[in-house]
């Protein structure tokens, strides 16, 4: 099994770079469409077309690739040789990764609460929470390039 990972590495890399782009590109858009969906909530026409839009990227997007990321960066882990857990940067990754599934989950949560008419999040809020993915993707970038 180790013998088909360390084959078919570079595939699997590129792979997981292919769903971590569709996964990011949710992870970055779904916030800012919370925020203008709070802020037009007055409008009932307009609020089921955002509530539309986020269940879509959400289902159709985000959970897949959320998957697909997971499943092949596992395997890369898997691959002899690729992780040294005694250095510094798999751990920096592994909590960062950890902190990007639980904001998947939280904005899974915040879109049923939108989808209810149950949301207490401002719009203010939603543009603060917008900057955690930019921030875990640096750190998981540096993480997995520099290796440190
Ligand atoms: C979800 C769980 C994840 C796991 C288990 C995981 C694991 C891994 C592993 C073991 C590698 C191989 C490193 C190497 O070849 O030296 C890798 C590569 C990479 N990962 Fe992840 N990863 C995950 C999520 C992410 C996320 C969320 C991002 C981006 C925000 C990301 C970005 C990358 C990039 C860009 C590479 C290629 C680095 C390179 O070799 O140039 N990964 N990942």
């Amino acid at each position: 099994m180790t013998d088909v990972l360390s084959t078919l590495y570079p595939w699997i890399k590129a792979f997981h770079i292919m769903s971590v782009i569709a996964w990011m590109a949710g992870l970055f858009y779904l916030p800012r469409l919370f925020v203008h969906h709070v802020e037009q909530s007055d409008n009932a026409r307009i609020e089921e077309t955002f509530r539309m839009m986020e269940k879509k990227l959400l289902r159709l997007i985000m959970n897949p690739a959320s998957i697909a990321t997971w499943v092949f960066g596992l395997c890369l882990v898997f691959t002899p040789g690729i992780v040294d857990w005694s250095m510094v940067w798999p751990w920096t990754k592994a909590a960062a990764v950890l902190a990007m599934t639980w904001f998947h989950h939280w904005l899974a949560l915040r879109r049923k609460d939108l989808e209810k008419g149950t949301n207490k999040v401002s719009g203010r809020q939603y543009r603060m929470m917008n900057e955690l993915p930019t921030v875990l993707m640096i750190v998981i970038v540096l993480s997995v390039v520099v290796k440190f």
